[in-house]
């Protein structure tokens, strides 16, 4: 398995590019399932979780074609097997995101239940829910979600809680059903109004994305689109929290300041001096160590649980006491683990990290157990002493473009290791 080498002790310094969202790309690409037309989508990310969603696709019969500009043509035309099978669902829970699309457009679906993962249970009870106040018919048997409806029809959902994919997985399949939607407790995350306005180039008539009440008004057909994908903002905090982390200074091009309100609030509390512009981010912080931040996860427009592990990094090395609190997944700290190994001072009490600062951690063999821990453990040994090396890195290639070459370009002494 390949691993990353990283020798601690360089600020990060200089510009990155901030690559498409891997939670846009992935429902913009069900989407295109809706329309009858071709649909091409440009600023898609090179991740392994969009090739594995290609996979998905392209097994269904969807044509996809990326071209010499990177623009990805999608042709929904061709689909004839409404099927995602286990063995791509368990690798991408977001897989399940063609569920809804299947429903309303070829009146049937079938998908594995993708089942839980490293940070929690992640049932999907709500996607289920939500299609049958549409009108379909519902069953799970052997492991699969089987799904059927001639037409659906509009009617009023009402979420038990906040849900990014279940709030999409709803939106698109109402779009196409006769009649009105409402959702009510809707997910309000960037990455679901971009899934909106992609939706809405296509023809579909949705309003309040944005806020907790989503209208959708069927129609009978949604047409072909181009649309261009938002900035990763998950992406763009995790170079920031490095900079911040190594005293360093970064501009982050082709980022939203807009879509990163808390995490940017979060990073001034810890001492960087933060511009903006209309598509750049600047973090600065003048040679010193952070101070420690007390963070809460929530929703959006709260501070992002995919955030969280790494400002645990950033605590781990701050001035004082930081106190973080995990309230969407109930076992999203499995980072914290291996930060200790590094040296970091880590008290775990139920969803709470108790993190104390510490002036060094030691570079250390260390191990990735999801996406976002990932991320934090390679952030970790940029300011470790000596060399770390991180394991499993598939999960970080999930959702992070090149990560090894951007940190390289940013002066971090970094290179991946083969298997
Ligand atoms: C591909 C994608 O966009 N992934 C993001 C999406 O995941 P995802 O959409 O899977 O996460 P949700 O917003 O659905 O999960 C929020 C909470 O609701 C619970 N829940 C959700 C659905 C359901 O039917 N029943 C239920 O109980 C989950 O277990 C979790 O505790 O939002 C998460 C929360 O911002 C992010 O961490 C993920 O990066
Ligand atoms: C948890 C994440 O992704 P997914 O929902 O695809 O597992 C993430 O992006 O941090």
């Amino acid at each position: 398995m390949a691993k990353i080498l990283i020798s601690g002790g360089e600020p990060l310094h200089g510009e990155v590019g901030i690559s498409g969202a891997k939670n846009a790309v992935l429902p913009i690409l069900a989407s295109c399932l809706l329309a009858d037309e071709p649909v091409a989508i440009s600023n898609v990310p090179h991740l392994h979780d969009v090739t594995t969603f290609i996979e998905l696709l392209g097994q269904m019969g969807t044509q996809l074609v990326l071209d010499d500009r990177m623009k990805m043509h999608v042709d929904p035309r061709t689909t004839d097997r409404h099927f995602a099978p286990y063995d791509l669902v368990r690798t991408m829970r977001a897989s399940i995101l063609v569920l809804g699309p299947l429903v309303a457009r070829f009146g049937e679906a079938e998908v594995s239940l993708p089942g839980g993962c490293a940070i929690g249970s992640r049932p999907v009870d709500q996607h289920i829910r939500g299609l049958q106040a549409l009108g379909a018919e519902v069953v799970v048997e052997n492991g699969y979600i089987k799904a059927r409806a001639k037409r659906l029809k509009g009617a009023r959902i009402s979420m038990d809680m906040v849900t990014v994919t279940g709030t999409e997985n709803i939106m698109m399949a109402a779009a196409l059903a006769q009649g009105t939607t409402i959702i009510e407790n809707a997910a309000q995350e960037p990455e679901v109004v971009d899934l909106a306005h992609c939706l809405i180039a296509m023809g579909a008539q949705i309003e309040g994305a944005g806020t907790s009440t989503l209208t959708i008004h069927g129609v009978e057909r949604l047409h072909g689109a181009e649309y261009e994908v938002l900035p990763d903002r998950i992406e763009t905090g995790t170079f920031l929290v490095g900079a911040a982390m190594t005293g360093g200074k970064v501009r982050a091009r082709n980022a939203r300041a807009d879509t990163l309100d808390a995490v940017l609030a979060k990073l001034e509390e810890a001492g960087a001096h933060i511009s903006t512009g209309p598509d750049w981010i600047e973090l600065d912080m003048r040679g010193r160590r952070p101070k420690a931040v007390n963070i809460t996860t929530a929703p959006y427009p709260a501070f992002p649980t995919d955030m969280q592990a790494q400002f645990t990094a950033l605590n781990c090395v701050a001035e004082g006491v930081g106190v973080i609190t995990e309230t969407v997944f109930e076992n999203r700290f499995m980072h914290a683990l291996e930060l200790q190994r590094l040296g970091a001072d880590i008290r775990l009490e139920g969803n709470t990290a108790i993190i104390k600062g510490v002036e060094k951690m030691s570079g250390a063999p260390i191990m990735a157990t999801d996406l976002r821990a990932s991320a934090c453990l390679v952030l970790a040994g940029l300011v470790a002493e000596g060399d770390t090396t991180v394991d499993r890195v598939y999960h970080i290639d999930r959702g992070y473009e090149n990560i090894e070459e951007k940190l390289g370009v940013l002066g971090a002494k970094i290179r991946r290791l083969p298997s």
